[in-house]
């Protein structure tokens, strides 16, 4: 390390010196085509200019072996098998390649997350979309059979194993609102304008009467009044509340539109939506109860709970985890998707591991055109309690039956990584929509288009992040990220580097987005699966000491093997052990 220079804080004498005592707590579908809309050609959506690099550039060398974290363009399947001995470093397949091809500085920021259904669930389709760039597989507990998501999970951690990614499991809960039945095996019906429809609490078994749809809330008929408005999914679909009789409800269609299997309902009065019994229903129903169970039991690295209303559930839920899960710590993500989530915004959002801003439904709880309002406060928010935020739903809606996106949908998404939210989700355009991978491309290609964007035109945003260190340790970890970051920026290091036991560290380099990717090194694969949600980062997992100066040494040594860094690279590091900021060029 001939070029090296390196920065101490007041509070470290020398690299070698004993760290400060750090007790850190690390801390239809409707086609909404309208008559002569045009509609680009495939061809005409810049496509990434990532060629697949030739197998030999991802041969595994003696000392390195890959596995994922998810980037790129159309890029070739990762190499087999994945070791985890202490002479190796582990990234993500996908990632590598596209480092070697492009770069550090084009790396993608922003994190994807796909919801995996019927369109995507075999291990090829899997593939295709960690490939593509899918950093986190989405299951969500409303759909499907327990054995159905066991087989997907099992599916993506045979290709982590095999392939070398390293594709997070998100399970999503059910929730206790009120949903319709699933159709009876139907994937869709169409409600005509003017059509009468019942919605009924009796369950049918196989043959379910046409127009009719199951409720799943036994309460139903009793507190809907006739007069009432019953929105699916937020207004996809509007009927007037005509007639009860017994556990029936006689609906007439007002706002026509395409029906999915267990769409949310909800019901409104005089303007208002009625909230009464709702509002009495668990959080967490017994049913959710049992997959958070599976969950844990399968090891999967997120649980997202639907419809949280207070930040009591989610401690609720963590501290039910910790006592279940010894050795692998799952992280919780509040989905704000009611009113009430909104009101404790912030006590939800601290007492979480992240946040999803579900705007399905929470577009059905809110005025439509409050809810790019609210997205704005909650990715703000979350930045601040430096939380990764999730925006989900309808981002690329007219996907799942056309092959390319409308302009809006373009803008929706440019905005949301322009907000530099971490993560945005795709749900049916994934999960049963025609163009799965086609969908994923866009995402992919929009982020690395707004990053670059925002990186030319030197939007630099002044940091105004407040404090959130809670202990004299925990400020000087936030102080030492915040200045790296922005000597990061000062200096157009190529990259930054942190080494991190829990993830901390890394996270406040990520608050802080920096211009240049940050590559964390982390130990433990449960913590590295978990970064990928977060924007900016690069997990590799990778054995490490405390001294830093052998840690850097193996680091270099490795990442030049594997020809991801190269002599006179600038590079920052700092690390969980030793309150130091490190600059130097790569020997
Ligand atoms: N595991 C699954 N099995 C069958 N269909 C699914 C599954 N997951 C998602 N889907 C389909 O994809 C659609 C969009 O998914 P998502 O947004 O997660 O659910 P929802 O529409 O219920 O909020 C669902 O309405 C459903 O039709
Ligand atoms: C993501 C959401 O939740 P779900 O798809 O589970 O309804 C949403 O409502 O936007
Ligand atoms: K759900
Ligand atoms: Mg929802």
């Amino acid at each position: 390390m001939s070029q090296s220079l390196q920065l101490f804080t007041s509070c470290s004498r020398s690299p070698n010196h004993q760290p400060l005592p750090n007790g850190h707590s690390y801390s239809d579908l409707k086609p909404f085509l309208l008559p002569g809309r045009r509609r680009f050609p495939v061809t005409a959506f810049p496509k990434l200019a990532i060629k697949a690099s030739s197998s030999s550039d991802l041969e595994p060398s003696p000392v390195l072996v890959s596995e994922n974290g998810g980037a790129g363009g159309a890029l070739s399947p990762a190499p087999a098998a994945v070791s985890s001995d202490s002479s190796s470093i582990e990234v993500d397949a996908v990632t590598e390649v596209e480092l070697k091809e492009n770069g550090f500085r084009s790396t993608r920021r922003t994190k994807l997350v796909c919801t995996i259904g019927p369109a995507t669930c075999g291990f090829e389709q899997l593939e295709a979309l960690a490939v593509g760039g899918m950093n986190v597989a989405r299951i969500n507990m409303c759909h499907g059979t327990r054995e159905w998501h066991r087989r997907v999970i099992e599916r993506v951690r045979r290709l982590n194993e095999e392939k070398g990614y390293a594709v997070a499991i998100m399970m999503d809960t059910e929730g206790s609102e009120i949903h319709m039945g699933d159709l009876g095996g139907a994937s869709s019906a169409k409600a005509e304008d003017g059509e009468v429809w019942t919605f009924s609490v009796r369950a049918f078994d196989s043959t379910q009467p046409e127009r009719t749809i199951n409720v799943n809330y036994d309460g139903f008929a009793e507190d809907v009044k006739v007069g009432d408005e019953l929105l699916v999914d937020g207004g996809m679909v509007r009927f007037e509340v005509i007639e009860k009789i017994g556990p029936d409800v006689k609906c007439l269609c007002t706002d026509p539109g395409l029906l999915l299997p267990r769409a949310n309902l909800t019901f409104w009065r005089d303007g208002s939506l009625v909230r009464e019994r709702n509002a009495m229903l668990p959080t967490i129903s017994s049913k959710d109860w049992l997959d958070i169970d599976f969950g844990i039991a399968e090891g999967v690295d997120f649980i997202a709970i639907s419809f949280v209303k207070s930040a009591e559930v989610i401690n609720h839920l963590k501290s039910y985890i910790a006592a279940r899960s010894r050795d692998s710590d799952i992280a919780v993500i509040a989905k704000i998707e009611s009113i009430d989530s909104l009101k404790n915004l912030e006590e939800i959002i601290q007492a979480s591991d992240g946040a999803m801003v579900a705007r399905g439904d929470l577009g059905a709880q809110i005025p439509l055109e409050q809810v790019p309002a609210a997205q704005q406060t909650i990715v703000q928010v979350c930045r601040q309690l430096n939380k990764p935020v999730i925006v989900a739903s309808q981002l690329l809606e007219s996907m799942i039956e056309y092959p390319t996106p409308t302009r809006a949908e373009v803008a929706d998404v440019s905005e949301a990584v322009r907000q530099r939210a971490d993560a945005l989700m795709l749900s049916g355009e994934s999960a049963m929509g025609q163009y799965p991978e086609k969908a994923l491309a866009v995402l992919r290609s929009v982020s690395l288009r707004i990053e670059k964007w925002w990186r030319d035109e030197k939007r630099h945003e002044p940091m105004e992040l407040p404090d959130i260190g809670s202990s004299f340790s925990d400020s000087i970890s936030e102080e030492i990220c915040n200045s790296a970051a922005k000597m990061a920026n000062n200096l157009e290091v190529d990259a930054l580097f942190v080494y991190t036991k829990t993830g901390h560290m890394a996270s406040l380099l990520s608050r802080c987005r920096p211009d240049c990717p940050i590559f964390a090194f982390t130990s433990t694969t449960s913590v590295r699966r978990r970064l990928n949600l977060q924007w900016g980062l690069i997990p590799f997992r990778l054995s490490f000491s405390d001294d830093m100066e052998s840690n850097l040494n193996k680091t270099f040594a490795l990442l030049k093997a594997r020809n991801l860094i190269k002599s006179g690279d600038l590079v920052i590091a700092v690390s969980d052990m030793l309150q130091s900021i490190q600059v130097m060029n790569v020997p």
